[in-house]
């Protein structure tokens, strides 16, 4: 690489003319001469600042609505023409370096995304002449400056006042690394739209191909296992809500797992709105979750569901953590991550005296990734996501016993946890705490019997409680276990072969059952 390079002349080509002004007065008050397009120059010299067309460099009108402007060897070769190599090439076909370029594209992703776009508003919005400039300077980064972001203007700047005119080579590369970044993004937006199309040109919502955009965060010092290497990206724009958007506030540095396990946490604890709810997740499985006045009323109660498992587990609260919640918690046990939307300045302070307990704030949002993946040997299984809920009207009591107002309660609230819960996963409840959680077992009667299993070492009370199933029962056992455990009433989606089986063993119980006619299984 070589070192700083002077900016003489300046091509400027903007769609979002965000800044220009001033960056275009800044770089005429520096020497540069300034190129540019029609809108673009048109802007600037309405400003009063010296500016030449393009079109005067190449001797070619723009023309075709703007489909053709800078397609030409006077502008290419003036990007690509390498230093002490192609002079004599440039001088000889008159030319002239161009040694920065000021380009931001189309509006694309924009425009394919508003309804109200015509397909030839869209088609029309795909730059052809701008990634072949961007492409052109940043290969050329051994001489040539690229800005593809207002963002970037003020540094430049402030980099070429400090050496008179010039940029140095990190920079330049630095910036050709975005402006390559940026062509691949925009690229990968008119693939996925296109290639989304069925025969009708209606839009699909899993493209014929995937492209996929995501930005380094951080490296991992491993994966799930020591010897697995790891790293953590995010979208390019993140879903506001979403784990992605966490600030670290204090602690050691993230993990893997620390991040899967914080994101099953904080999804299953963002879903309650009625009241401040904990959620502890352990190996990415919520191990006790509860409802109450207060955070710290309901980590007290989410703890008491499996404190064994609670040790070095994750803790997320749907609302603010005090002083007296930090302080209960991290006076009693050791905590990998604690994740809320904001912490009082007390309880942060408090914090600091654990200094190595990870602290996220997880501003709120209602968004919701739109599509989940997973991938599998060489495959990659997209789907929606989960996000399907059911309201109280929607149930349908199936067994004599219709339940109570607090068992409704109750079972809409063990409905909700068990959507967190890996399959096969059965939730028992009671005033809007869980008593007992049987996650990820390969038949439904093992989960239930973990359940009662959690409840008794916990020392909680199983008899009254309510139960969910994430599926179906596909026998009557898991009824007859429920029963012999003391449960009263019961919330599972239906759909079996021997649905009436089993809402025979309900009535024999003398259980009342509701059934959601939604599954949430979770793998
Ligand atoms: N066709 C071309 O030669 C061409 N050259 C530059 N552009 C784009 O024209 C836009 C700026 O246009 P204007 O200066 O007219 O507002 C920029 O987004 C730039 O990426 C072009 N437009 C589309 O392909």
């Amino acid at each position: 690489m070589s070192d700083a390079i002077q900016i003489r002349r300046a091509l400027l080509s903007v769609s979002d003319k965000t800044g220009l002004l001033p960056l275009a007065a800044a770089l005429h008050e520096l020497g540069v001469e300034l190129l540019s397009t029609g809108g673009t120059a048109k802007a600037i010299r309405e400003a009063g600042i010296p500016v030449r067309d393009v079109s005067e460099v190449t001797q070619f009108p723009e023309m075709m609505d703007g489909r053709v402007k800078t397609l030409h060897p006077m502008v290419h070769g003036g990007l690509l023409g390498r230093a002490g190599l192609d002079d004599a090439v440039m001088a000889e076909h008159g030319i002239g370096a161009i040694d920065l370029l000021v380009l931001n594209l189309y509006p694309f992703a924009r425009v394919s995304a508003d309804p109200n776009s015509s397909f030839d508003d869209i088609i029309e919005n795909i730059d052809i002449g701008g990634p072949a400039m961007l492409r052109s300077a940043a290969k050329n980064f051994a001489r040539v400056t690229v800005a593809v972001d207002p963002s970037q203007y003020d540094a430049l700047l402030d980099e070429m006042r400090a050496n008179q005119g010039a940029v140095s080579a990190a920079t330049r590369f630095k910036h050709a690394v975005t402006a390559f970044n940026n062509v691949a993004f925009y690229d990968a937006c008119i693939s996925n739209y296109l290639s989304s199309l069925d025969a009708d040109g209606k839009p699909q919502l899993f493209p014929a191909q995937n492209n996929s955009n995501f930005v380094k965060v951080m490296d991992l010092r491993y994966g799930e296992n020591p010897h697995q290497h790891a790293a953590f990206y995010r979208d390019l724009w993140p879903v506001p809500g979403t784990l992605a958007t966490f600030t670290q506030l204090q602690g050691k540095e993230l993990s893997y797992n620390n991040l899967a396990d914080s994101d099953a946490a904080w999804e299953c604890v963002r879903q309650f709105k009625s009241s401040p709810a904990c959620v502890i997740v352990k190996h990415a499985n919520p191990c006790g979750v509860a409802q109450n006045d207060t955070a710290l009323q309901a980590y007290e109660r989410a703890y008491q569901t499996d404190p064994t498992s609670a040790f070095g587990g994750i803790i997320a609260f749907n609302v603010e953590v005090n002083l007296d919640t930090a302080k209960t918690i991290l006076d009693r046990q050791f905590v990998e991550v604690l994740i809320a939307p904001s912490y009082s300045d007390e309880a942060l302070a408090y914090c600091r005296k654990k200094a190595n307990v990870r602290v996220l704030q997880i501003p709120h949002g209602d968004g919701l990734n739109n599509i989940d993946v997973k991938r599998v040997g060489s495959g990659l299984l997209m789907q929606t996501q989960d996000i399907r809920t059911v309201t109280v009207d929607e149930l349908k009591v199936v067994t004599q016993l219709a339940p109570t107002a607090e068992q409704l309660r109750d079972l809409m609230f063990a409905w909700q946890v068990a959507k967190f819960v890996k399959s096969n996963a059965i939730v028992y409840a009671k005033d809007l705490q869980t008593v007992g959680v049987g996650a990820g077992q390969m038949s439904r009667v093992y989960s239930a019997r973990i359940a009662g299993i959690k409840a008794e070492d916990a020392g909680l009370v199983v008899p009254g409680s309510v139960m969910a199933s994430d599926a179906f029962f596909p026998f009557r056992d898991g009824i007859d276990a429920a029963a012999a455990a003391g449960i009263k009433a019961v919330i599972q989606p239906g759909g079996s072969m021997r649905d009436q089986e089993v809402i025979d063993a309900a009535n024999e119980h003398g259980l009342a059952m509701v059934f959601t006619g939604v599954r949430h299984f979770r793998h």
